[in-house]
């Protein structure tokens, strides 16, 4: 049996240089991050996203769904949509994440990857409807995937690992140089939920 999980000193910075990201590892029990899991997938909207690439309407493999304090509009891969107001569950885990973070959030963003056939590719959050250099908090449950860096100008890459019921935050100017990708992989075959709580500001 397994008495503790490795701990992580969160205040470490992953990044070598233009900005800051900290992983907390591990911050839910397993009762409670199977809690999660289970609710999320049963209770959130899911959609297939639609993305207008290059002038194409484009729908992800990838389920998704927004949700925020107010009905937000905003603007992710150049289609408007509205978000969905929390529900009780989402705002807890929100306050659960803000404690941990010592940061504020006002929306999530959630994505279902049903396999490792499923990720995302090079990007930065920086859609205009972001606070600039806002925290972004990444709480990630169900199957352990790879989470990669890679720097805009030197191409300098970070991997790391996100584990069932663990933070990652990004922020400062991460979002400036860094590029973020969710890997696909062969070798998962279980599906994985992540929230990112984020900062929309009008
Ligand atoms: O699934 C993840 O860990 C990353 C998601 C992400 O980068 C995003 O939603 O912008
Ligand atoms: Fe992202």
């Amino acid at each position: 049996m397994k008495l503790f999980e490795e701990t992580y000193n969160h205040e470490k910075n992953l990044l070598p240089y233009d900005g800051t990201v900290n992983y907390y590892g591990k911050i839910f029990t397993d009762k409670e991050a199977d809690f999660y899991l289970d609710y999320l997938l049963n209770n959130i909207a899911w959609q297939n996203d639609q993305a207008l690439i290059f002038g194409k309407l484009l729908t992800t493999k990838r389920k998704v769904a927004w949700y925020g304090e107010q009905a937000f509009e905003y603007t992710y891969s150049n289609i408007t949509k509205k978000a969905l107001a929390f529900t009780p569950e989402l705002k807890k885990l929100k306050e659960i994440i803000e404690l941990h973070t010592g940061e504020t959030y006002n929306s999530c963003l959630l994505n279902l990857y049903h396999n490792g056939n499923e990720g995302m590719a090079w990007h930065s959050d920086e859609e205009i409807d972001l606070k600039k250099h806002g925290a972004i908090a990444s709480v990630s449950f169900g199957a352990e995937r790879k989470f990669a860096f890679k720097h805009k100008g030197t191409k300098e890459t970070i991997a790391l690992k996100l584990v069932h019921g663990s933070i990652l935050v990004m922020k400062g100017v991460t979002q400036d140089y860094w590029f973020h990708r969710l890997p696909l992989t062969t070798k998962v075959n279980t599906l994985r939920v992540n929230l990112t709580f984020r900062t929309i500001v009008r």
